[in-house]
C-alpha cells in the first residue's frame, strides 16, 4: 500500500455507517487500516453495528459535524453511503414532472455540506470513496461533488459495478466515485475522470472499461455463466412450511390459480422468481418483505414438474429469502448477526439499505493501492 513512510495502519472515517457494509468491506479488503470513527443517525442500526464491531458510531445528524470536528480525527480516508432516496428513479418521475429534486432534497443535504467542508479542514482527507444508487451519476449532487473535489485537488474515478461481475449471483449495480488527493495518484491515471463500467482497471486490466449501459447489460448475461449458484447462498437450515414468516403468502399477494385460471398477478411482473440452482436474484431493496413489486426476488424452492412450462407459485413452493440469505448475497462474514431484539422488518430494511461486500472490498484495495508518480497532465 502505497505513499505510507512508516506501516501505520490507514485512518479511516466511516459516514453513514448503518450497519457496517463499509467497515466489512474495508477489512476483507486487506488495507491496513483503522476505522477511526463512524457516524450513523439510526440508533437500530447503530445498535447493530455495536453488536458487531464492539463500538457504537457517533450518533447524530452528520449535517451537523465542523471542520474542527473532523479534523480531531486527522483521518487518512473518507468513505461515504449516503442516502439513496434523492436519486432513485421514484424521484426522478417527480423531477420530470417539474420538481426540483436532487441537491434540493433534504437527504443531499448532509452529503454536500459535508463535502464542503474538506477545504475548512487543516489536513483533508488523502482519499474519499463515495457508494450510491445508480443514477447518482446525472444528478446534480453528483455535479456539486465532482466540483468540489476538483477545486479541492483531488483526481477521480468512478465506476458503476455489480455483485454479478464478481462471481456473486446477485444484481446489484451501483455507482461508486473514488477520489485521491494529488500528488497521490491512480495506479491507471488514464482512468482519471472516467466513469468505468468493468472491474478491469481494478485488477490491472484495461479491457472494454468504458462501454455503454446496454453492452454492460449483455456482457452481465455472459458472467452469470461464471457465477456461483443460488443455491450456495442458501441457509439450508431454513424448512419451508406453509405459514412460517419467510414464506410468500399468495392470497395477500395475487397469483395465478392452481388450476390455471389467471388472477390479479401484481409478483410476476416485475419479481424474479429465483430458482434454487439458478444464477441470478434481483437487487433486495429495504422494503422487502414489506411489499413484493421490485423489491428482490423469490426463492421457488421446488422445481416446475415441467421444465420451461409455467407452474402456479403455490407449486414452486415460493419463499422470501431470509436476512442472513441477503446477508450472504451481500457478502457479509458468517459471524455477522443482528441483535436478538431487531424485527424480522428492520432486518431487512437495513440490509436493503448496505451493500456488496463483493464489490467494495476490491474498489477500496484499488484506491488504497500505491501510485505511479504523478506526472502534469
Ligand atoms: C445508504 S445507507 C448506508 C448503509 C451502510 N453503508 C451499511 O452498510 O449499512 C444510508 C445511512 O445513512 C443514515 N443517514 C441518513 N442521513 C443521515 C444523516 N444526516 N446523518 C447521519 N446518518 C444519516 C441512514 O440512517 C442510513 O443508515
Amino acid at each position: 500500500m502505497a505513499e505510507r513512510v512508516e506501516e501505520k495502519p490507514w485512518r479511516v472515517l466511516e459516514f453513514y455507517s448503518g450497519i457496517g457494509g463499509m467497515r466489512y468491506s474495508l477489512m476483507a479488503s486487506g488495507v491496513v487500516a483503522q476505522v477511526v470513527e463512524a457516524f450513523e443517525i439510526n440508533d437500530v442500526a447503530n445498535d447493530v453495528y455495536q453488536h458487531n464491531f464492539g463500538h457504537r458510531p457517533h450518533q447524530g445528524n452528520i449535517q451537523s459535524l465542523t471542520a474542527g470536528d473532523l479534523d480531531r480525527y486527522s483521518a487518512d480516508a473518507w468513505l461515504l453511503s449516503p442516502p439513496c432516496q434523492p436519486y432513485t428513479r421514484q424521484v426522478l418521475t417527480v423531477l420530470w414532472l417539474g420538481l426540483q429534486k436532487h441537491s434540493g432534497d433534504a437527504r443531499a443535504s448532509s452529503f454536500l455540506k459535508i463535502l464542503e467542508l474538506i477545504p475548512h479542514t487543516s489536513t483533508p482527507p488523502r482519499m474519499l470513496f463515495v457508494e450510491n444508487v445508480v443514477g447518482f451519476e446525472t444528478s446534480d449532487t453528483h455535479m456539486e461533488m465532482i466540483d468540489t473535489l476538483t477545486k479541492s485537488d483531488y483526481v477521480t474515478q468512478e465506476f458503476i459495478l455489480s455483485p454479478l461481475q464478481f462471481g456473486v449471483p446477485y444484481s446489484r449495480p451501483r455507482y461508486f466515485c473514488l477520489a485521491k488527493r494529488k500528488p497521490l495518484s491512480f495506479q491507471s491515471p488514464h482512468n482519471n475522470n472516467k466513469l468505468l463500467w468493468s472491474p478491469g482497471p481494478l485488477y490491472g486490466r484495461d479491457d472494454q472499461v468504458e462501454f455503454d449501459k446496454c453492452q454492460a447489460e449483455e456482457g452481465s448475461e455472459n458472467l452469470l455463466q461464471s457465477c456461483e449458484p443460488v443455491e450456495k447462498f442458501l441457509d439450508l437450515t431454513v424448512v419451508q412450511v406453509n405459514g412460517e414468516p419467510s414464506s410468500f403468502d399468495e392470497s395477500e399477494n395475487g397469483s395465478r390459480d392452481c388450476d390455471g385460471q389467471e388472477k390479479d398477478d401484481p409478483v410476476s411482473e416485475s419479481t424474479l422468481f429465483t430458482l434454487i440452482d439458478s444464477k441470478r436474484c434481483c437487487c433486495f431493496t429495504k422494503s422487502y418483505y414489506r411489499y413484493v413489486k421490485g423489491t428482490g426476488s423469490l426463492l421457488a424452492t421446488v422445481q416446475p414438474k415441467v421444465k420451461g412450462k409455467e407452474s402456479c407459485l403455490k407449486e414452486q413452493r415460493l419463499r422470501y429469502f431470509t436476512p442472513r440469505e441477503v446477508a450472504n448475497f451481500h457478502s457479509f462474514p458468517e459471524d455477522f448477526e443482528f441483535p436478538k431484539q431487531i424485527s424480522l422488518r428492520q432486518r431487512y430494511a437495513m440490509l436493503g439499505n448496505s451493500l456488496s461486500v463483493a464489490v467494495v472490498a476490491p474498489l477500496l484495495r484499488y484506491l488504497f493501492s500505491s501510485s505511479p508518480v504523478l506526472t502534469v497532465e
